[in-house]
């Protein structure tokens, strides 16, 4: 299978801040893998070491495999930044005519009006009259104007309402179709889950897990049984369970967080546990980072 993106021992810094520490990877042709990590791990300089915008300041980047800065190489790329500004006084039509002009083999207009779902009436708006969710729309069809092989997306859920999330996705979908290479970052393991071949687990500037989202999610996703109880004591016969891998009070409501929840709960029936408005909550994401940063690495 042909590497379309190939990181050896990459290491990046800001002065005396390693923001990625000797990372190597490969990329494979047609594969969706999505990046996820908490704040500052180093997804957004890994990504914008891929796309030729930073340069590592140790090992090699190689995108089909020459240097992301080469011209060949960027017009195979299209990408899809967190707040993308475009000239805001051009209407939609104009700017995606214009980003369109730029590439010698361009989608053509209508290809991408059908792949972004704009209606004629959006295209004659002036960018900066456009709604958060319009505007990201406008930044997927830059993205895809110049036909890329290669797809990244910084984020491009955040702060989009479900209907138009799911658009979103049934969109990279298309894509995929097609055999395109998407790179997606986000903080949301459902995302990551639900529309990627892999997941690359970043932290402190390192991958700390990388497979198949069943495997990591085996690996990090807990959830938990969380209820309200008038027993004080209720932690300490909770920890001596099965399966439970840690207990907490907050907000007045206890969380047991299990690899098993069935157990947990016929556990909690079979002790007659003072238990009132039970819960079962996927494990948060921040919560998984949080345990990960302070478990082993071996641990995944
Ligand atoms: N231009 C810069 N100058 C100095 N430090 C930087 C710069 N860019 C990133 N960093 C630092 O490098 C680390 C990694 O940052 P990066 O933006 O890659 O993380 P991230 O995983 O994308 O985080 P987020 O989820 O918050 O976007 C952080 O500690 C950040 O503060």
């Amino acid at each position: 299978m042909e590497n379309i993106v190939q990181f050896d021992q990459v290491t990046k810094k800001f002065g005396k801040k390693t923001a990625v520490n000797g990372v190597s990877l490969a990329i494979e042709k047609g594969t969706t893998v999505a990046i996820l990590g908490p704040n500052g791990a180093g997804k957004t300089t890994t990504i914008s070491m891929m796309l030729g915008l930073m340069e590592p300041t140790g090992g090699a980047v190689k995108v089909f495999d020459k240097s992301p800065k080469e011209v060949a190489v960027r017009n195979r790329i299209g990408a899809m930044l967190q707040e993308t500004s475009v000239l805001d006084m051009l209407k939609v039509r104009e700017v995606i005519e214009m980003f369109r002009s730029y590439y010698t083999s361009p989608l053509s207009m209508e290809e991408l009006i059908a792949l972004t779902g704009f209606k004629e009436d959006e295209l004659k708006k002036r960018a900066n009259k456009l709604s958060g969710g319009q505007k990201r729309r406008l930044g997927f069809a830059l993205a895809l104007a110049g036909n890329p092989d290669l797809i990244f997306f910084d984020e491009p859920t955040v702060g989009l309402d479900i209907t138009a999330r799911r658009k979103f996705w049934e969109r990279v979908e298309t894509l995929k179709l097609q055999g395109k290479t998407i790179i997606f970052t986000t903080h949301y393991l459902q995302e990551a889950d639900d529309f990627s071949e892999r997941i690359i687990l970043f932290n402190n500037g390192e991958i700390i897990a990388d497979g198949k989202p069943d495997d990591i999610k085996r690996n990090i996703a807990t959830r938990s049984v969380s209820f309200q109880t008038d027993d004080k004591e209720v932690i300490v016969l909770l920890q001596s369970f099965d399966d439970v891998i840690r207990c907490y009070e907050k907000d007045d409501r206890i969380y047991v967080v299990t690899s098993n929840t069935d157990a947990v709960l016929a556990e909690i029936f079979r002790q007659g546990v003072d238990a009132k408005d039970i819960a079962i909550e996927q494990g948060r994401l921040e919560e998984v980072f949080e345990h990960l940063t302070t478990e082993s690495k071996e641990a995944i």
